[in-house]
């Protein structure tokens, strides 16, 4: 089954990034797809989830002070992940009809911090190298407390805090990559949840 993203809920979120640049989503995923994609993460987990690194290509490092989740990334052919790859693909269109931003593809991947895990303040698009336009963050966790921790908050160019999110099981964070520096406060309890990236393809971003 493909569930559809409906043409308002488009319109909320195209006028969102126009207005403001991020969007905080709860109800555009249904709750099988996300109760599906938890139990994948769940039963993949030890299996093959790998530290995540920091930089691009040969820079690329794994430093735990700086971010310490374990992520892996979401497959095409795989029929839990495909569920939620067509609804980030209509999301794709509907925000390209919108606003011509010239989105071209979605990478995305799973990403679990245990417990004492946290990801630094960061800006997920490096200048020029990845072409990342837009983050999504989906969260995958029941009945999440303000003391589990575990919050992204999102802050503006000038380092003010604009929104503290709880990683609560269907959650949507949307967001311009290049414009919104944000973090992972350290978690007490397993933090499940998949970060993507929307992105332009070379040809389009004129490299
Ligand atoms: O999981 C989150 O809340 C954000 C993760 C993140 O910032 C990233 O993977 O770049
Ligand atoms: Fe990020």
């Amino acid at each position: 089954m493909v569930s559809q993203v409906s043409e308002a809920v488009l319109d909320v979120i195209a006028d969102a990034l126009v207005d403001k640049g991020y969007i905080l989503l709860s109800d555009i995923i249904p709750d099988y797809v996300s109760l599906a994609l938890l139990e994948k993460m769940q039963v993949k987990h030890d299996i093959d989830f790998k530290s995540a690194a920091i930089g691009r290509g040969i820079d690329q490092q794994i430093n735990t002070e700086i971010r310490s989740d374990k992520i892996s990334w979401l497959d095409k052919q795989d029929h839990t992940d495909r569920e939620y790859l067509s609804i980030m693909e209509q999301l794709k269109d509907g925000i390209n009809r919108r606003l011509f931003m010239g989105l071209f593809d979605y990478e995305s991947h799973y990403a679990v911090y245990e417990p004492g895990a946290h990801y630094k303040k960061h800006v997920d698009a490096l200048k020029g190298s990845q072409n990342r336009i837009l983050t999504t963050v989906f969260f995958l966790n029941p009945l999440w407390q303000p003391e589990d921790g575990g919050q992204l908050v999102i802050y503006d160019e000038h380092d003010v805090a604009l929104e503290t999110v709880q990683p609560q099981m269907g959650t949507l964070a949307i967001f311009l990559s290049e414009r919104f520096p944000h973090e992972v406060l350290p978690t007490l309890r397993t933090r499940n949840s998949i970060a993507g990236w929307f992105r332009v393809s070379h040809a389009n971003h004129g490299f």
